[in-house]
């Protein structure tokens, strides 16, 4: 059992400084009286959150003294408590609410009038993230040794730093501290569940203190190790005896030369002097303008983009580096920037280069302070655009490469008609359709009578003129819609869609007697045609190769059958002859 001893909590503004309530303390620890002090804003800080600490410690005391006179039995304990305790020169009435939830200690304290934050105005609300980095590594330390803990959450819902931006991130870091935003506005009061998960998930099996601040009310959860088999009031002694001794350790211990000179690091870092020379050294061409456009300031990197000095371009006007009708294009968003209207403006504009060369610029224009101070950031894509251009270009002579490979892949050298490749693949395109919509599709094959002794009598090329005339013939006897293709060799075919027989025996005579008729230079030149025609039922499987097939042999029919003449194919009766006119 623990046995129950008063901590008076002084008001140490006399101290005076900090070292002194330091040592104060150290000396008080002994006595058991430690001090709260206000001397500097460091301290303040520091004893402030000795201060609170104090104020767990008086807490947990009366709940000791309180949980001895309640029902012992009960392990789980759940009761409320009010006192009344001094901090910073403030009477402060506190509300707690004492918990022990499957031996995990809640301890709420609810500041009832909030004093100490809403009246004291410089104690928290004006921390700035700066010195809650300062505070958090200290308060971390004290904290870590209150507990023997490893880990702490610590929770900026509200309180601290409203407003601070920087700390609106879910996870933000701060120097020696992990920061968990638990839910904000969330009632974790009463979610017990949701904040045991959380401290399990979090700290796992390490003893843990998680100090959380909603407004005024603060909740400190202790989980000591193997606090399953502990009582509650031996954790509350541990506390307090961890209370005790980390105000004044922690106070001997911290060594306030390295803030000092942290400190002394940030002014520089937050002086004129480095803003200025980080304009300067900034690798994103930077210039600062007035409303007038007059340069106020320019960075060397913008002085590169137009290749002048520095020197010659303050005191000189914006306008005179912009391509004139590129600048009054946008000069009414840029009067509503100098009005206020609007925060930022972004344009692509061509700015005006030494030999009056345009350069294409992304400008980001803000208003810098006051609405009189325009910050213009510009970024040179004139060479991203000129890629930009060639890789168009390319893409354009590959494309029509591309046209063109695929017209040669598809076309006959010789006579310029199709190829038999190209052939192919539209006769089975064709009778897909012809298929799906029962319609006719008709094929003619056509071969050039004696051609072996043409060549043998006239030579090969002279051949090869028959074979190009032969194709400009054909190429004139079909309609858009056909396709005339040398099938190789002396062998033409035809596709002709939507054609039935009648059709296309008529084509193919048309074809014969403009071939026959033609006046050709050496000797006479006729064709053998074969002609198929079909109109497939209803899932009846009709292929290209087979309807090929039946033109040829109708072909060879009417070969045998004399030549010059056209036969016609069938797929299930003989061919029929067709002499010629
Ligand atoms: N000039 C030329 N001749 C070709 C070409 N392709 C094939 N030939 C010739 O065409 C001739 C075809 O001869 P054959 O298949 O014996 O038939 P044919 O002499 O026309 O007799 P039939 O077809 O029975 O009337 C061969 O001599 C081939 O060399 C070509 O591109 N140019």
């Amino acid at each position: 059992m623990t046995t129950r001893k008063k901590y008076p909590i002084i008001n140490a503004k006399n101290v005076g400084s900090r070292e002194q309530a330091s040592a104060d303390i150290a000396c008080n620890f002994q006595s058991n009286t430690p001090v709260v002090s206000s001397s500097n804003p460091l301290a303040e800080i520091l004893l402030g959150s000795a201060g609170q600490i104090n104020l767990c410690r008086q807490l947990l005391e009366d709940f000791t003294h309180q949980k001895h006179q309640g029902d012992a039995r009960n392990s789980n304990v759940d009761f409320h408590a009010t006192c009344e305790v001094e901090c910073e020169g403030y009477q402060l009435n506190l509300k707690c609410h004492y918990q022990n939830v499957d031996d995990i200690y809640f301890i709420w304290f609810n500041i009832e009038k909030n004093q100490l934050f809403s009246e004291h105005n410089g104690w928290f609300k004006k921390v700035s993230v700066t010195d809650l980095a300062k505070y958090s590594a200290m308060l971390l330390t004290l904290l870590k040794q209150v507990a023997g803990c490893d880990s702490i959450l610590f929770d900026y819902v509200s309180g601290l730093v409203v407003e601070s931006s920087d700390l609106n991130n879910d996870n933000c870091s701060l120097p020696g501290l992990s920061i968990v935003n638990l839910k904000s506005g969330a009632d974790i009061q009463h979610d017990y569940q949701q904040l045991l998960a959380l401290a399990t998930q979090v700290i796992k099996d390490k003893p843990c203190l998680l100090l959380q601040k909603i407004e005024s009310r603060y909740l400190l959860v202790s989980w000591l190790k193997d606090s399953a088999k502990q009582l509650p009031e031996i954790a509350v002694a541990a506390i307090q005896q961890q209370l005790a001794l980390i105000v004044s350790q922690t106070l001997l211990s911290i060594d306030i030369s390295h803030v000092a000179k942290s400190e002394k690091s940030l002014n520089v870092v937050t002086s004129p002097e480095i803003y200025k020379e980080t304009f300067t050294k900034a690798q994103s061409a930077l210039l600062l303008m007035d409303q007038n456009g007059r340069l106020l300031e320019v960075n060397s990197a913008a002085a590169a983009v137009f290749q002048h000095s520095i020197n010659q371009m303050v005191g000189s006007f914006f306008q005179s580096y912009v391509k004139l009708s590129d600048w009054q294009r946008g000069l009414k968003s840029f009067y509503q920037l100098l009005a206020g209207k609007r925060e930022r403006l972004i344009a692509r504009k061509r700015l005006v280069g030494p030999q009056g060369e345009l350069i294409w610029c992304d400008l980001k224009l803000s208003t810098v302070m006051s609405k009189g101070i325009i910050l213009v950031e510009i970024n040179d894509i004139s060479r991203i655009l000129a890629q930009q251009e060639q890789l168009h270009s390319r893409n354009i002579q590959l494309a029509q490469d591309n046209q063109l490979l695929q017209v040669r892949s598809e076309t006959d050298e010789l006579t310029g008609l199709h190829n038999r490749r190209a052939l192919v693949m539209r006769l089975a395109q064709d009778l897909e359709r012809t298929i799906r919509n029962q319609h006719f599709v008709s094929v003619v094959m056509l071969d050039v009578d004696h051609f072996k002794s043409y060549n043998d009598q006239f030579g090969h090329l002279a051949g090869d003129q028959v074979l190009k005339i032969i194709g400009e013939i054909l190429r004139g006897c079909v309609r858009t819609i056909d396709m005339a293709a040398r099938y190789g060799g002396e062998e033409f075919t035809l596709v002709l869609p939507e054609t039935d027989i009648e059709g296309a025996m008529s084509l193919a005579e048309r074809c014969r007697a403009s071939i026959e008729a033609f006046i050709w230079p050496m000797r006479d030149i006729t064709v053998s045609l074969g002609v198929v025609s079909c109109q497939p039922k209803e899932n009846e499987v009709v292929s290209s190769a087979k309807l090929l097939s039946v033109a040829d042999k109708a072909l060879y029919q009417a070969k045998h059958s004399g030549r010059n003449k056209i036969v016609q194919g069938s797929w299930d009766s003989p061919a029929q002859v067709n002499q010629a006119s």
